[in-house]
């Protein structure tokens, strides 16, 4: 595949710890390709690469008319002539005509040409209609993508993998076909789509073809292990999963197919297909994201049934994705007992067509009746425990009181300067992010580069300056992480930041916004006053944002400056009471140092809208790793606040009096008095 010059932003995603056998890469020892070799990127960091101007569908739309140049409004995509297709090419295999060739994302711009494969920016395009060099218009296209430098790798591994029913020992296959459940999959499915078996990987490996069977553009490895007697599937990917856009059984959609069901995983799919005869297609990566560079391929169809797994983050993955798609042409199979993943309903022998026709209309007005809800207030409380969001692997006691990280929230933080909030905040998300939560920062005081270098220290729990030899190690790791930066830095507008966010949602699925801090995009309002209602009206977009976009923000505000050997509060938080009106999360990380010694913090919730707990808890800091745990030896615990007055749950109860005991909710609603907020510290 050939892509413009100046497009591509990379993906990432946490690929599962290997096991001893595999390298570096995943793959089996003996197949791993020789020492691995650095590639040196301009950016070193997945920067988000947002259009200087974010550009509208009217705007496209408007353009488009004004250059002549038709067009056909898609579900997602326009379609027009492609510039980058030669007259001979022109026509296909089957003699139809591909001049409109050319998809336009309508929500960013980005084109695709799906004859000769180009793609590039909006800019890229308005550049070749121009004739504005690039060389894109005479379909000079610049550089290669990255995955040309596998397809080496992906040639032998695929080479040396051969059909399940071609192992030489019965035993194997149908070893093998239990641990991927497939033993009432036939050969014959598993033929139509091209699986095959890597026996020293003991993994299924599914083809990456291109488009029009140009060739192989990667393998999607998938890997089953016991573990206690629950099967844990392992995959790997060739390219890696930032640059693997495969929609496993694309080789088999027919030009005329209207209609397709869109699984989460390649195993789902060969099961549907067999079962009910529809085209089926399985996402690269899951629930985890929807990559826009897909959606050209879904075009054609004018419905999509979305079956994307058996729990509740599959069915919120498959609102969030229907709403990419266009939720008018997608209905929603909804996860429960009698209908869980296609690959399992086959091996259970139940009706997977009566299944698909349950699919609920992803599509409603803005007023909805309880009768549409109830299946969905039936999915939550199913599935309380999914429902109450990701839980920290790292912060426990944060579990006990807020019970997870939920979509569509906003938690506001605050703490006294200098006490380690963007410390402690990079922690928690990262905790988050490693458990494949989508993460975009926005740091606004201190440098991408400094931030990564602490996410980096946390994430090898250790300092990484004196083994720089396992630097390239847990770099790698790290960037296989959904994480991504906006490299913004100093003072923003608000517009800027939302429009960023957003963009974020619909190219990358970002679940979870940091912003680091609110008082950067409050511009320079002198007066007070001024800056009140800067606060409340960046607090009110950020509220909208969440809600709308299902994604959790969470928004550090400095506290207004106070005593410095006072507690923090709710009211404690700059500006008016908007802060925490609007949050459903407060928390506040409490400096006690003076009475702890050094190191010690307290984190208080302060506001919990999901399900009420407050309460507050210790965390010591190791200044090695830049971490916060939970003092071992402390005799001071989890407290769980009921008001102002007393506890209402301890474990197990705290020795000294004092440190904590003092600490309690005093959310009165009211305004505090305006005055500015403690902004000493310069950026850094
Ligand atoms: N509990 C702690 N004990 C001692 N040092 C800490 C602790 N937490 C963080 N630090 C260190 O203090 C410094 C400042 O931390 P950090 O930048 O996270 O604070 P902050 O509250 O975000 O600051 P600001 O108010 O300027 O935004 C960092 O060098 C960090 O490593």
């Amino acid at each position: 595949m050939w892509v413009l010059l100046r497009s591509g932003c990379p993906l990432r995603i946490l690929l599962p710890l290997r096991g001893s056998w595999m390298s570096r890469r995943g793959l089996p020892r003996n197949l791993a390709p020789g020492p691995p070799r650095r590639r040196y990127r301009k950016e070193a960091l997945p920067a988000l690469e947002v259009p200087v101007l974010p550009v509208t569908a009217t705007e496209i739309r408007q353009y488009l008319r004004a250059h002549g140049i038709p067009f056909q409004d898609g579900h997602s995509c326009l379609r027009a002539p492609s510039p980058f297709v030669g007259a001979s090419k022109l026509k296909d295999q089957t003699g139809a005509t591909t001049s409109f060739s050319l998809f336009i994302d309508k929500t960013t711009g980005r084109f695709l040409c799906m004859t000769s494969l180009a793609e590039g920016s909006w800019e890229d395009f308005q550049a070749s209609v121009e004739g504005r060099g690039d060389g894109a218009r005479e379909g000079v296209l610049l550089s290669e993508a990255p995955e040309a430098e596998n397809s080496e790798e992906v040639r032998r591994i695929w080479d040396r993998a051969i059909p399940l029913w071609e192992l030489p020992e019965p035993e194997e296959a149908q070893l093998a076909r239990v641990m991927f459940g497939l033993t009432k999959v036939t050969d014959d499915t598993l033929k139509r789509f091209s699986v095959r078996y890597l026996r020293p990987a003991r993994s299924l490996v599914f083809p990456w073809f291109s488009p029009g069977g140009l060739g192989l553009r990667g393998l999607k490895l998938l890997g089953a292990e016991d573990q206690g007697g629950r099967v844990h599937y392992v995959e790997t990917t060739i390219p890696r999963p930032g640059s693997y856009h495969n929609l496993f059984g694309l080789p088999l959609i027919n030009r005329r197919d209207v209609e397709v069901v869109l699984t989460s995983r390649e195993l789902d799919s060969l099961a549907l297909n067999q079962s009910t005869g529809l085209p089926t297609l399985a996402l690269p990566r899951g629930t985890a994201c929807l990559p826009p560079a897909l959606l050209p391929y879904l075009e054609q169809f004018r419905r999509i049934v979305l079956w994307l797994g058996d729990d509740l983050r599959s069915w919120e993955a498959a609102k969030l994705f229907a709403r990419k798609l266009n939720p008018k042409r997608c209905s929603l199979v909804r996860p429960g007992d009698q209908q869980p993943s296609p690959l399992e309903a086959v091996n259970q022998g139940l009706n997977l067509s009566r299944i698909l026709r349950t699919a609920l209309p992803a599509w409603h007005k803005s007023i909805v009746s309880f009768r549409q809800l109830r299946e969905e207030v039936l999915g939550e409380l199913s599935n309380v425990e999914q429902a109450a969001g990701v839980r920290w692997s790292r912060f426990p006691d944060l579990n006990r009181l807020l019970k997870g990280h939920r979509k569509g929230e906003l938690t506001v933080f605050t703490g006294p300067t200098g006490s380690g909030k963007t410390t402690f905040i990079s922690e928690y998300a990262l905790d988050l992010c490693t458990q494949g939560v989508n993460t975009l920062w926005g740091s606004f005081e201190i440098s991408n580069v400094r931030l990564a270098r602490v996410m980096l220290t946390q994430f090898a729990v250790g300092r990484l300056e004196e083994q720089l030899d396992k630097y390239d190690e847990w770099a790698d790791r790290f960037e296989d992480l959904p994480l991504y930066f906006m490299t913004f830095h100093g003072q923003q507008s608000i517009r800027t930041v939302i429009d960023t966010m957003q963009h974020a949602v619909y190219v990358y699925d970002i679940c979870h916004v940091v912003i680091d801090n609110l008082q950067f995009m409050m511009g320079h309002e002198q007066l007070s006053t001024d800056r009140i209602a800067a606060q409340d009206y960046i607090v009110g977009a950020f509220r909208k944002f969440a809600t709308d976009s299902s994604c959790h923000v969470t928004l550090v505000i400095h506290p207004r400056k106070e005593d410095d050997d006072k507690e923090l509060q709710t009211a404690s938080i700059f500006g008016s009471a908007k802060a925490s009106q609007e949050a459903d999360n407060v928390l506040i990380l409490q400096d006690r140092k003076l009475v702890t010694g050094p190191g010690k913090r307290y984190l208080q919730v302060s506001k919990n809208r999901f399900d009420g707990d407050v309460g507050v808890f210790p965390l010591e800091f190791n200044k090695n790793s830049l971490t916060f745990c939970i003092p071992p030896k402390s005799k001071a615990r989890l407290k769980k606040i009921k008001d102002d007055n007393g506890l209402v749950a301890k474990k197990p109860s705290s020795g000294k009096k004092g440190a904590m005991s003092q600490i309690s909710e005093t959310c009165s609603g009211q305004a505090p008095n305006p005055c500015q907020p403690d902004l000493s510290k310069p950026s850094r």
